[in-house]
């Protein structure tokens, strides 16, 4: 019992925390030996189990970073990017393997989590399931097969309660599309349209992003041509999904050289 990967989850009190701590519970491949909230946060020093409304697990809310990772075989983190970037040097100061789920970096962050992915196994994706990382590779060959005449577009729905836009999963979509492509995305993304914004260009990935309700996640690739349409879809109905994928990507890193990883690596995509 005690030779299982300790996991430590930041985020504790977030949508994906919770999935991932039941998660990692409930998982006889890992064990939980952290929790950590942001300083300030009204659950620090309580039991997690029971500020889940649930029984208790042992395993009391922490605000010491480092102390937790210390302590622990790989670390969880779904939170925001500011703290992501800070984890990331202190997982790689505890060598302890760093699951990066939070969206929304910039390529400032980008650059930072890939410093520290010198020292120590950083695995990240906008998108942990199985299900999108699948559409990843459906997406590219797609665009590979279908020219110009196919407009691309990337739609994706979430939930209210998110801050970042387009979504990280939309953003490995359109990727996938321009690679398919053999473009770079930087060069022909359409964002944001609003106003006079003259006739679509050819070649061009647009992204439209629709905030609503409860939606886990919604995304579809949409290649338009004169005539048809091919629509590429995956719909998520439970974040179970993610921490799942989480939890594997930990257990998958376990062992494995510094450098930064995804979860087409930890899937064998
Ligand atoms: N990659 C994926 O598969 C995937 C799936 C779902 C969500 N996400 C991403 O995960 C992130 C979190 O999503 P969510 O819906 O759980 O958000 P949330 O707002 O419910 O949770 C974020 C949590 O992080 C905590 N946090 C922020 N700063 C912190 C710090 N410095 N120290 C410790 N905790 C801190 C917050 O207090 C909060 O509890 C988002 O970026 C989201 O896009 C990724
Ligand atoms: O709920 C979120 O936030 C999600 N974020 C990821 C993204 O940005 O793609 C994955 C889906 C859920």
């Amino acid at each position: 019992m005690t030779n299982l990967p300790g996991i430590v989850i930041t985020g504790a009190s977030g949508r994906m925390g919770q999935m991932l701590i039941k998660t990692v519970q409930e998982s006889d491949k890992a064990r939980l030996v952290g929790v950590l909230e942001r300083p300030g946060h009204d659950w620090i020093g309580k039991d997690i189990g029971e500020c889940m409304g649930g029984a208790p697990m042992g395993v009391a809310v922490s605000d010491d970073a480092l102390e937790l990772f210390a302590h622990a075989q790989a670390v969880i983190d779904f939170t925001a990017p500011a703290a992501t970037v800070e984890f990331a040097g202190l997982a790689a100061q505890a060598r302890a393997v760093h699951v990066i789920g939070t969206t929304g970096l910039s390529e400032d962050d980008l650059k930072k989590i890939n410093a520290a992915a010198r020292h120590a196994t950083v695995v990240r994706a906008g998108n942990m399931s199985l299900g999108v990382n699948l559409l990843v590779q459906l997406t590219k060959k797609v665009a590979a097969a279908l020219d110009e005449d196919f407009d691309i577009e990337v739609i994706e729905a979430h939930h209210n309660k998110k801050v970042d836009a387009p979504s990280g999963t939309a953003l490995m979509l359109g990727e996938a599309a321009a690679e398919g492509r053999g473009v770079s995305l930087d060069n022909v993304s359409d964002r944001g349209r609003d106003g006079i914004t003259g006739a679509r260009e050819r070649g061009h990935i647009g992204f439209s992003a629709i905030r609503g309700g409860d939606i886990v996640g919604e995304h579809d690739v949409l290649f338009a041509a004169p005539g048809e349409r091919v629509v590429l879809r995956h719909i998520a109905t439970d974040r179970a999904i993610f921490a799942r994928g989480a939890l594997k990507a930990a257990l998958w890193g376990q062992g494995k050289a510094p450098g930064e990883y995804d979860m087409m690596d930890v899937l064998g995509l």
